[in-house]
């Protein structure tokens, strides 16, 4: 049997209309499932908790957007019980990294061929990063998202929009991170991302070789760089070739912490969970996938 998480108010109402169309092959084909659908936040972590360790469950399957991907993978992390996914939001970083359709029925398909991939996750805050997280700027512009109606109006264009909004507003501030024991200190940061998988904010490719398999976590760093040159460099996000830029610095590593002088806002795949100062951990293949 398989039990399908929906957020039907992901991607602007595209969660329902995704989740009537699987419904549909489910009844045709009579696959036995039972389907939830998330009544506010947290929700879809408490429901995919509460399955993980039932025999007759196949699979747990999330309709939704990347934080539906981060509830239901909170869930199901270190249970060894795979998540599928079929996306339905606005930015649908976690589908474009995992190569997953777009088309609903190719998604379904995927999941229905069940080929297990157990991937990497980090702990934070209490929580599991399941593909991607940010620090200061990029913590200020999930904040800026979540908190408007911006992805309604615009998709995922609203990132690029909150990004700007973000730029206007945003002061570098002292901060220390401790990569493994090494421990460096700076006097502006903008931003640390420290991911799983190379993309993140709807396609930006903010660490191109970050590997989900990989035991390991990758850590952009952006620091020491003036407001107008920040803002240069933000569309070559979209190609990955911000690496260039003697500012960014590019690192890996299993355990990060970060403090810093002022608090930075932290989300972790697009949610907002917390402030620094942070401690992270890879936890590695600590997550089935299909
Ligand atoms: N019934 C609900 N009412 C309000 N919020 C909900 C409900 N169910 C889930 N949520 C919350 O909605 C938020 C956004 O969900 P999700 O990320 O899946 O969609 P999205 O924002 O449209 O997509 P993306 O993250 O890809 O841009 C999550 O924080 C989730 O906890």
């Amino acid at each position: 049997m398989y039990q399908l998480i929906v957020n039907e108010s992901s991607g602007n109402g595209r969660g329902r209309k995704v989740w009537r169309q699987i419904q549909q092959i489910l009844e045709q084909q009579a696959i036995p499932y039972q389907m939830e659908s998330t009544q506010y936040r947290g929700h879809a972590t408490a429901l995919a908790q509460s399955i993980s360790t039932r025999p007759d469950i196949k699979a747990v399957v999330a309709i939704g957007g990347d934080g539906t991907v981060h509830e239901v993978g909170n869930g199901l992390v270190g249970t060894g019980k795979p998540l599928g996914y079929i996306q339905a939001g606005s930015g649908n970083d976690f589908a474009k990294a995992q190569q997953i359709p777009t088309d609903p029925f190719e998604a379904f398909n995927r999941v229905l061929r069940h080929q297990v991939r157990r991937i990497d996750t980090a702990k934070l805050h209490e929580r599991f990063l399941i593909g991607f997280s940010g620090i200061g700027f990029d913590g200020m512009v999930a904040e800026t998202v979540n908190r408007s109606s911006l992805k309604r109006w615009f998709g995922k264009l609203a990132y690029l929009y909150a990004a700007f909004y973000t730029w206007t507003r945003y002061r570098p501030v002292q901060a220390t991170l401790t990569i493994d024991g090494t421990t460096r200190s700076y006097s502006d940061l903008w931003m640390v991302a420290i991911t799983n998988i190379p993309n993140y904010g709807g396609g930006m490719l903010i660490c191109p070789e970050a590997d989900d398999e990989d035991g390991s976590l990758d850590i952009c760093c952006v620091s020491q760089m003036s407001h107008s040159s920040f803002l240069k460099i933000l569309p070559s996000v979209f190609k990955g070739n911000h690496v260039q830029h003697p500012a960014v610095t590019l690192t890996r590593g299993h355990t990060i912490t970060i403090t810093s002088d002022l608090p930075l806002t932290v989300h972790a795949d697009g949610e907002v969970i917390g402030q620094t100062p942070l401690s992270i951990q890879v936890q590695p293949r600590s997550l089935a996938i299909l």
